[in-house]
């Protein structure tokens, strides 16, 4: 009888929701396989893309892996970690974010039958880590490193790998001409290769063939005060002042507070105001500058003032821009106007033109530019948004490349290759890595056989040709996509960043092993209520809920 008088013991707050165990460990695998079907039929050239709306009605379409992850909103814990490594890859490595997502929801799906054989996750996550060390291995034995010693086989290279970057995209129509621009932007940055030093300006209307490079600084031309429209718009070769000052008559007025009584005292703070505001304007134009800049304000007589004396003036330019020119003219910006002939910066051409509806402020054959804007035309916002994205990715992909000389053939030719060798390994160890090792080269798979479903093509017929090829030596054998059949991707020049692949592999298992390795959630009822509370509030502040 005793124990039946034994108080309860109450560990968790009433309410409090806790699953473990192996029921927990399959539902958080199916929530991830869920999240992955979302986005598998983006993989590839022939791959779809998503359209998106969010709570503001604002569309989205994109085929990038990181961009649907990230606007897809997900709320499941472990479709969380899939989330995150689609962002680490984009931030790392900028490329490769739906195959990272993907593998990693193939590892998974391959695991849930050893899990539900009641096999232990941490046997599991032995085994995955050790193929995936192989694999890596492997990547950097078949890897082709190409020396960047000869300019045109350099260039050559890189506008392969964006070339391939670019294929899955909305502008694959446009590989050709994207890909030199591409590889022209990259060229101009220095050897950290800043990727900020590369403006991308969107100008809705005209034909993607219309956009172009700029080695130099484009940005809209900036609000502007009568008289501007007297000021020259063409100078060769001018010097170009950039300031963080206002130039506008109520800035003196407005810094300070200043008591007056009568109207004399108030005339001589007027005119002292002015004083102060032509001595700034006249050494300005002392200085030889012939075109300013400034990240604040120009007033209307500071605009009057300059166009009298054929100078370009422009106001609040934004601070991106500001330190774009600074780097393209080699000049810096200043916050007075003591002395400013060392920090004038010089440019070959400055204009003002037209481009589409808007009106550009060009700086153009700057002699030691390590900056450069790309203009991007094209018809709809929407797909000159998806245009960015995809230049963004292959930006990256070259930047990447750049760094690292080392290339792999893509088109599932190095998922095979790894696939075939893991099999072959697993062959030669003992007990259940034998099976998980088996497990994680069928994993590979997943990618050539997402890449034939996505073009229609067979992909039971288009594996097992490429399993008996890998067999057989070829190595760089992958998915022909002109022709429903197989080829030499590395002699099909479809090539990618090894370093891209090593990442995607090393996030994908890591991020399997993360999931696998968690057998409990505890949603405390208390802190789901504050959460909904707190998005309540922020929905009637007029916040976005994330
Ligand atoms: N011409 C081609 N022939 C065959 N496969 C190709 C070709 N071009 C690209 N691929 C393959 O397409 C896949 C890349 O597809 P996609 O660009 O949609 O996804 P991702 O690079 O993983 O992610 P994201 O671009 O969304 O960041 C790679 O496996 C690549 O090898």
């Amino acid at each position: 009888m005793g124990y039946a008088l034994r108080p309860p013991i109450i560990l968790l707050k009433e309410g409090t929701d806790t699953s473990q165990g192996k029921a927990q460990l399959i539902s958080n695998i199916n929530a991830c396989e869920a999240l992955v079907d979302t986005i598998r039929t983006t993989l590839g050239p022939r791959g779809m893309d998503k359209l998106i709306v969010d709570g503001k009605g604002k569309v989205t379409i994109s085929n990038d892996g990181a961009t649907i992850m990230k606007l897809l909103d997900v709320v499941h814990p472990a479709g969380h970690v899939l989330v995150d490594i689609a962002k680490s890859q984009d931030a790392e490595i900028g490329d490769g974010t739906t195959s990272v997502v993907l593998l990693a929801g193939a590892f998974l799906k391959e695991c849930k039958p050893f899990i539900e054989e009641a096999v232990h996750p941490q046997v599991i996550v032995r085994s995955f880590r050790l193929a995936t060390q192989l694999a890596l291995n492997r990547i950097d034995e078949v890897a082709v490193k190409h020396s960047f010693k000869d300019p045109t086989e350099k260039r050559a290279l890189l506008e392969k790998v964006a070339f391939t970057s670019m294929s899955s995209k909305l502008i694959s129509t446009h590989k050709e001409f994207f890909s030199k621009l591409v590889v022209n932007a990259v060229s101009v940055l220095n050897a950290d290769l800043p990727l900020d030093m590369i403006g991308i300006k969107k100008v809705p209307g005209g034909s993607f063939e219309s956009s172009f490079l700029v080695r130099g600084v484009a940005f809209k031309k900036a609000f502007s005060y009568a008289g501007f429209e007297m000021a020259p718009k063409k100078y060769d070769n001018p010097l170009v002042c950039l300031l963080n000052i206002e130039l506008e008559l109520k800035a003196e007025r407005d810094n300070a507070e200043i008591r007056v009584d009568n109207v004399e005292e108030y005339q001589r703070i007027v005119d002292a105001e002015w004083t102060i505001l032509y001595q700034k304007l006249q050494r300005i134009v002392e200085s030889g500058a012939k075109v300013v800049l400034s990240k604040l304000p120009i007033g209307d007589v500071a605009t009057q003032f300059f166009a009298d004396r054929d100078v370009f003036c422009a106001g609040r330019i934004p601070d991106d821009d500001m330190r774009r020119t600074a780097k393209a003219c080699s000049g810096s910006v200043q916050t007075s106007v003591g002395n400013l002939g060392p920090s004038l910066g010089r440019c070959g051409l400055f204009e003002e033109i037209q481009i589409g509806g808007e009106r550009f402020n060009i700086f153009s054959d700057c002699p030691q530019t390590q900056t450069c804007t790309l203009i991007l035309r094209g018809g709809a916002d929407q797909f000159i948004a998806e245009t960015e994205r995809s230049l963004h990715d292959a930006i990256m992909v070259v930047r990447r490349t750049l760094k690292n000389e080392a290339v792999v053939a893509g088109g599932g030719a190095i998922e095979m290759e790894l696939s075939r060798y893991l099999r072959e390994y697993s062959r030669t160890v003992a007990g259940k890595s034998q099976m998980l090792i088996a497990a994680y080269a069928k994993a590979l798979e997943a990618i050539p056989r997402q890449l034939c479903e996505n073009a229609g093509f067979d992909s039971t017929n288009i594996l097992n040709l490429l399993r008996n090829k890998h067999h057989n030596g070829g190595l760089w054998y992958g998915i022909d996509i002109t022709t429903e059949g197989i080829a030499d991707n590395y002699q099909r020049f479809v090539w990618e960043p090894a370093v891209m692949k090593i990442n995607v592999l090393k996030a994908a298992a890591e991020a399997a092993c993360v999931v696998l390795t968690v057998d409990e959630t505890v949603k405390n009822p208390k802190c789901q209520d504050d959460v909904s509370q707190q998005a309540a509030r922020k929905g009637r502040a007029g916040g976005v809920p994330r």
